[in-house]
């Protein structure tokens, strides 16, 4: 599959802090990637090498085969940072246009604003949208040119569940059309809808990169849900949560514990065992690393 970016081995620094270390990675056409990683893990760092709005302090970073620095590359790649600012009295339809123009490909404004939900304010001035609505349209400009592949920083943060359907729908448009996507969320279940490979990151260097079926996998926990009156101790269990009669226990070995739990002679009802979250794995991969840190 064609590599359309990559990063190899790639460290930044700012000052005495390491943002990145040593990260490699390739960006495959028509991969939709979510990128995970608490506060600080480095990942706008990441995107903004791939944007060439940094330089790698080592290590190489290369986009559609050369280097990032080139304005004729970058007009291959649609961005959206974390905060954008927007000309207040510019009208939504206007500052399409504007920013439509600067590409020679380009999606009609109509066909733009309509797919991320945004069709009705085409003639609203900026300054009277809401804070949704605002954010919506700046995630939206990042694909006016027609774009290859995109960098959404926290695309939805901020969104009620509707304005950030409209959103995933956006992107799901695009991707499904063969456009690929690397988007930051700390929304894990905006990462489960969305992504087909989870990259998570910490403290500057990448703990996985996987399939998402994998990642869920990978932190080897299940979620174990039985009910019963009252449990004895049992091995393995790495938290456990009661909702009404019913236990939820995670646990790393969930045959040993049926195994205790049935010599136990306590009795149960209605026994399920279930894949970790992401949730679940995220935390286990992450606080593995910061045990290390
Ligand atoms: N311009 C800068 N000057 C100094 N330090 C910086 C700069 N930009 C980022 N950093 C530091 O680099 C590290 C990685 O920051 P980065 O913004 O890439 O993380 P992030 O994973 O995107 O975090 P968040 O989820 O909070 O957006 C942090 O310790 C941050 O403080």
């Amino acid at each position: 599959m064609t590599i359309l970016a990559q990063a190899i081995e790639v460290t930044r620094r700012y000052g005495d802090v390491l943002a990145l270390d040593r990260v490699s990675l390739d960006i495959r056409a028509g991969e939709l990637i979510g990128l995970l990683g608490p506060n600080g893990a480095g990942k706008s760092t990441l995107i903004n090498l791939f944007a060439g709005l940094r330089r790698p302090t080592s290590g190489t970073v290369g986009l559609f085969g050369g280097s990032p620095m080139d304005p004729a590359r970058r007009r291959g790649i649609g961005v959206t940072p974390q905060e954008t600012g927007l000309p207040q009295s510019l009208r939504v339809g206007e500052i399409t246009d504007f920013v439509s123009g600067h590409f020679p490909e380009r999606v009609g404004t109509a066909e733009l604003l309509a797919r991320f939900g945004l069709g009705d304010l085409a003639g609203r001035q900026v300054g009277g949208l809401s804070g949704g609505q605002r954010r919506r349209l700046a995630v939206a400009l990042a694909f006016a040119g027609r774009p290859r592949l995109v960098f959404l920083d926290e695309p939805t943060t901020g969104l009620d569940v509707e304005a950030r359907r409209a959103l995933w729908d956006g992107i799901k448009t695009f991707h499904e059309e063969g456009g690929t996507v690397l988007l930051t969320s700390h929304y894990l279940e905006e990462i489960e809808a969305l992504a087909e490979r989870v990259l998570v990151v910490g403290h500057g260097r990448v703990l996985a990169d996987d399939s998402m079926r994998a990642v869920r996998g990978m932190a080897g926990t299940r979620r174990v849900s039985l009910v019963a009156a009252h449990l004895p101790e049992l091995p393995g269990v790495l938290g456990a949560e009661r909702v009404d009669d019913r236990i939820d226990l995670l646990v790393s070995d969930p045959d040993r514990l049926v195994v205790e739990l049935v010599r136990s002679g306590v009795p149960f009802s209605g026994l399920e065992i279930r894949p970790a979250t992401l949730e679940e794995a995220f935390l286990t991969l992450t606080s593995k690393e910061s045990a290390h840190a």
